[in-house]
């Protein structure tokens, strides 16, 4: 037989048409529930085309740990962003560089400044901003999402500048940081920039007609860029009073990459708080809907921490029931249901198909934690998926951490995962200690039970989070008392 016969099928997918493929076929929001109708039916690993280009969705747990982890030299590459990654980042970027030298480089700085024992150094910035925002939500709730966009950047300046937080709005740093985070964001949705697709665009000239989509790229890579370098410096002057992963990393230069580089590394990590309140509110919502959860975890807190202390860090051992809700907000609904998409340096060969070269690989979050085998009845909220029958803590076949696969796999798994998950943890218990949840009313007195749907969700270039939904805070017992010593520093200006 001719080679060309010989040559193994690509995964199987839906059929599509000649030169654009499936891409009529794939809606522009909530493109993951497309995605997962096309695993449902045909397969865990398949093909769909977008103008020539191989795209191969991973959808259940196994076969994006066997190709993504197992094979993690063929499948870490990324995708071309010609626009964020290059102009905007300068390359400069963990999560968007290719899979050569400086991102190993930049991973291993990443490990050294964020170990296990640095970030127990950083724990008491995660207890005392839960602290500030239990008090900023007793004194104004309608402020809730405010209060939480500053508990999250705080957690994250503090933790890799050494920054405080003030008055969000009012913040040398926090807003700067959203709106740099924001374009960002938005400059790698597919189809946000012409050079994406034709990349060549690059090379024209800036002074020519039509270039002026470079001349802004450029003008925002110096303003991240500006950005950047003051936090680096901000990092250096805190030493003193708050260590952080960039100042240790200045004073020591031990993680062996350049004072720019630090500064990208750390900035380009610190536009992640949306991703913590994504899955913040995402926690908010699953307690107003299934209070009989809430309840639970409350009597676990309460047994544990009591009414008269704050929780705190080293509690969390002792309550396995509020470990596992945390895991099945993030299996529930991942706030980001595609993942980072990765590509293949090589190609491959998996369950008798053929993976191109070049490939962009997609981890289907949303499915993978929809799969029933691993998760069965993937939409009730049940934390106790995650404790055996004895109540002790019990992860996945192929997540043997988490539990589940919120933060991907393989070289490009998250290295900010276990610093996200604590501030979680943390974001979480101190809420469910200090507040029932409770459901809004209507005129009639009726409680509003909000919707859970899929489609109740965002679905924009940002993480996923819940559309606004309403419900209320009720402050439990010695709640008030505590929080009197507690001093924010947002009232300062
Ligand atoms: C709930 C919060 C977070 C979620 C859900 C999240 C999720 C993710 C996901 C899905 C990826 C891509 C994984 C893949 O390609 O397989 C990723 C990459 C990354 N995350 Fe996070 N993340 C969160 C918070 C953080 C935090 C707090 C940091 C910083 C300390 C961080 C730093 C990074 C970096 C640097 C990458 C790029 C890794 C690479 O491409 O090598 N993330 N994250």
């Amino acid at each position: 037989s001719s080679l060309r016969t010989r040559k193994r099928p690509l995964p199987p997918g839906p059929k599509g048409l000649p030169v654009l493929g499936n891409i009529l076929e794939i809606p522009s929001n909530h493109y993951w529930l497309k995605f997962d109708e096309w695993i449902r039916e045909f397969g865990p690993i398949c093909t769909v085309n977008v103008l020539g280009k191989t795209i191969i969705l991973l959808g259940s747990p196994k076969v994006a740990a066997d190709l993504l982890d197992r094979r993690s030299s063929i499948y870490s590459d990324r995708p071309r962003w010609v626009f964020a990654s290059e102009i905007l980042a300068r390359d400069m970027h963990t999560g968007t560089i290719g899979s050569g030298e400086r991102h190993r480089v930049f991973r291993r700085a990443i490990h050294a400044g964020l170990q296990p024992k640095a970030l127990s150094s950083y724990h008491p910035i995660g207890e005392r901003e839960s602290r500030v925002f239990l008090k900023q939500i007793v004194k104004c709730p309608e402020n809730f999402k405010t209060s939480v966009k500053r508990f999250t950047s705080a957690v994250i300046l503090g933790t890799m500048f050494g920054q405080e937080i003030t008055k969000f709005e009012k913040d040398r740093f926090a807003k700067r940081m959203f709106h740099s985070a924001a374009r960002f964001a938005g400059s790698l949705a597919p189809g946000a920039f012409m050079v994406d697709i034709i990349p060549w665009l690059n090379n024209i000239p800036l002074w020519f007609p039509g270039m002026k989509w470079k001349r802004e790229g450029l003008k925002w890579a110096e303003e991240d860029r500006v950005l950047y370098t003051d936090l680096l410096e901000a990092a250096k002057a805190n030493h003193g009073i708050q260590p952080s992963f960039i100042s240790e990393g200045t004073m020591n230069e031990r993680y062996g990459v350049s004072d720019e580089e630090l500064a990208y590394i750390g900035g380009t990590i610190s536009q992640t708080p949306d991703t913590l309140m994504a899955v913040s509110s995402s926690f908010i919502l699953a307690m107003t809907k299934w209070p009989e959860v809430q309840r639970r975890a409350q009597e676990e807190i309460d047994r544990v921490v009591g009414r008269i202390r704050f929780p705190a860090f080293f509690d969390r051992e002792q309550l396995p029931y509020t470990g596992a809700l945390v895991k099945e907000v993030c299996r529930w609904r991942p706030v980001a249901p595609l993942s980072v998409p990765h590509a293949t340096t090589q190609e491959d060969e998996y369950m008798g198909y053929r993976i191109p070269k070049g490939a962009t690989v997609i981890s289907a979050i949303w499915s993978i934690h929809h799969d029933e085998d691993v998760y069965p009845e993937p939409e009730e909220f049940k934390p106790e998926r995650f404790l055996d029958k004895d109540g002790v803590p019990r992860n996945t076949e192929e997540s043997r951490v988490l539990g589940h696969h919120l933060y991907g796999f393989g070289r490009r798994l998250c290295p900010g995962a276990i610093m996200a998950d604590h501030a979680l943890w943390l974001f979480m218990v101190h809420t469910l200690w200090a507040f029932n949840i409770a459901r809004s009313q209507d005129e009639k007195g009726q409680e509003i039970i909000p919707s859970v749907d899929p489609l109740s969700f965002s679905s924009g270039g940002e993480a996923s989070h819940p559309l606004p939904f309403s419900c209320r805070f009720l402050l439990r017992d010695g709640v008030q008392e505590l929080l009197e010593d507690i001093h924010d520093p947002s009232t300062l200006n």
